[in-house]
């Protein structure tokens, strides 16, 4: 069988905080296959950017390190790389060409000072070796693929002369420049109006049927998630509480915390609809815990009307619901 695009094993990250490491994420396991959108889910602060930067390698410029645990992905001539053993400059290069990044602002990948066509073209020139000329060429065909009307006037043109859905529009190309086999898209919507949102979803969409590449999407609307995914994880205080395709979760969670995210959305499965009202993640009772604090048990317990003293004596393993579906409950029978 073809490995999977990304396979990550017993991941823990921390940050030092006060001489004391803290677990950002904790025993992650996840796998995206070719072809796969996986998306991550949870409240703010559940790790699901420290979960996509501990793959991108880029975890050192917020002082956090991988402590534990091991993230490999399959590149394109088929070869299996390890990265978590790679140094600084062999990261920057699969960074390059396999692992392809869009984040919520746009304007944090784009420069304000190189125009659009200069700054997709680069990383062609740089990790593929083409000709300014090609890459300049190349940059005005991505431009096109993803949806810019009148690509070779736009290419000439500064970050700030496009309106924000046409700098998403415009990262992505970047993103897609050398062809990556896996993408990751952090909360790639969030800071656009409900249309565009549709729209970039769709673009996404279509991108990865042409090219088959796998897609990690962090988002923390269910509806985006029901709209884009395949199989969801939904984190809670750095870890994955449940996972499963998102048909079967959708359909019958198996944690109290999913359960506890789904009540207030209504009829579920509209995906379009909770799209279209840009549904947030309701609100549960209750404060997430501290990381530098979690309960010794369970970090869902004091927050669920379902836990029991055994919930609080150990933290649960993944418990296997079906062939495809884990729930991180002990009751998971019952529910
Ligand atoms: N630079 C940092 N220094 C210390 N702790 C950090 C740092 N960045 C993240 N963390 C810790 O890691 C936890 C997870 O953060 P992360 O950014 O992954 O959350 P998230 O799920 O992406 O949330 P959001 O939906 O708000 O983007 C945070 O609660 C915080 O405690
Ligand atoms: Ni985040």
């Amino acid at each position: 069988m073809e490995a999977p695009i990304l396979q990550i094993a017993g991941l823990r990250a921390v940050f030092r905080i006060a001489g004391r490491d803290i677990a950002a994420v904790q025993d992650i396991d996840l796998e995206i296959g070719s072809g796969e959108t996986v998306a991550l889910v949870g409240e703010s602060g559940s790790g699901k950017s420290v979960t996509s930067l501990s793959i991108m390698g880029l975890l050192a410029k917020k002082i956090g390190h991988i402590a534990d645990g091991r993230i490999s992905i399959r590149r394109r001539d088929g070869s299996v790389t390890e990265l978590t053993g790679l140094d600084a400059e062999q990261l920057r290069r699969v960074r390059g060409n396999d692992i392809g990044m869009v984040f919520q602002e746009p304007m944090t990948s784009l420069n304000p000072v190189y125009t659009i066509g200069e700054q997709i073209a680069e990383p062609i020139r740089i990790h593929l070796g083409k000709s300014h000329r090609e890459a300049a060429a190349e940059a005005v065909r991505l431009l096109t693929q993803v949806g810019i009307p009148d690509p070779a006037r736009r290419a000439k043109q500064y970050p700030h002369e496009l309106s924000g859905g046409m700098r998403q529009r415009a990262t992505i190309a970047m993103a897609l420049a050398c062809n990556p086999t896996l993408l990751i898209a952090d909360e790639p919507t969030t800071a656009l109006d409900v249309t565009i949102q549709a729209q970039i979803l769709d673009l996404l969409a279509d991108l990865q049927a042409e090219r088959g590449m796998g897609i990690l999407f962090v988002t923390h609307n269910l509806g985006v998630v029901a709209e884009i995914a395949d199989r969801v994880a939904v984190m809670y205080a750095g870890r994955i509480v449940e996972t499963g395709p998102v048909s079967e979760v959708f359909a019958r969670p198996r944690h109290p915390y999913t359960i506890g995210l789904m009540r207030s959305v209504p009829r579920l499965g509209q995906a379009t609809a909770l799209k279209a009202a840009g549904t947030p993640l309701p609100t549960i009772a209750g404060n997430v815990p501290s990381l530098a604090m979690l309960p010794k048990g369970c970090s869902f317990a004091p927050r669920c009307p379902m836990a029991i003293d055994a919930c609080r004596a150990a933290v649960p393993p993944l418990f296997q619901v079906s062939q495809t579906q884990a729930s991180r409950c002990i009751r998971w029978e019952e529910l």
